[in-house]
């Protein structure tokens, strides 16, 4: 069942995310661990919107998750409108991922014409820890961007632990409760559920 619609139930809490780094950093493997708690390997370049439901301090939050290829064309604005809240990811095994979110922290809080678009929550990502034999972008690199963009910072591997990975949304949920609301009025998806299946089917098809 690819779409299912949800229209009688609302949760205390919605939230857009817009999750972004460069090809094969991982973000649909966060993602997909954030939806299902496993690892499948490979996911295929598929871009979807996601939503996501879980008890955090006793509310219930709904996170609308957009895994999105790394672009700077039109369609990037788009998401910037769209987003409450980023997760910005890296391979901590390639130094160019790591500028690459390092610009778009930038350009995030830069973009024209999205009143809000500077103070909506970020949260970086240095993914694969546990290929730290090859790592070539230092923890503390990570740490003070963070730092000096005002975001918070996390190291995990999908590959290994889904603890770490819900710690990323658990974090950008309570920066995006302490966030002042703003005029920016992001597009809907409420209630919009779209099934996992496709991806388990994809896989299923790709090892035969
Ligand atoms: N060792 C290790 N491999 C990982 C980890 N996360 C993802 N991978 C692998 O990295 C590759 C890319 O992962 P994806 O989740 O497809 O990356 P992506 O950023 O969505 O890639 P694109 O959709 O191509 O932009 C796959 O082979 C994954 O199995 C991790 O934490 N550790």
């Amino acid at each position: 069942i690819p779409l299912k619609i949800n229209e009688t139930h609302s949760p205390d809490m919605e939230a857009n995310i817009v999750v972004l780094g460069t090809e094969s950093v991982g973000k649909s493997a966060l993602t997909v661990r954030l939806l299902t708690r496993r690892f499948i390997g490979e996911y295929g370049d598929i871009e979807s919107i996601y939503s996501h439901s879980f008890i955090l301090d006793g509310r219930e939050v709904t996170l609308n998750i957009w895994d999105a290829p790394y672009s700077e064309t039109p369609l990037f604005e788009k998401k910037v409108r769209w987003a409450d809240g980023y997760v910005l990811i890296y391979s901590i095994c390639d130094r160019a991922s790591f500028n690459s979110v390092s610009r778009l922290v930038h350009t995030i809080k830069s973009t024209k014409d999205c009143p809000g678009a500077d103070k909506t929550p970020i949260v970086i990502v240095g993914n694969k820890r546990d290929l730290h034999h090859r790592r070539t972008v230092l923890s503390e690199e990570g740490r003070l961007l963070a730092l000096n963009a005002d975001c918070h910072f996390y190291e995990v591997s999908a590959a290994e632990n889904y603890h770490s990975v819900l710690m990323v949304f658990h974090g950008l949920v309570d920066r995006m409760k302490d966030a002042k609301p703003t005029a920016k009025r992001p597009l809907r998806f409420k209630g919009i559920v779209k099934s996992m299946s496709a991806v388990f089917a994809r896989r299923r098809t790709d090892s035969f």
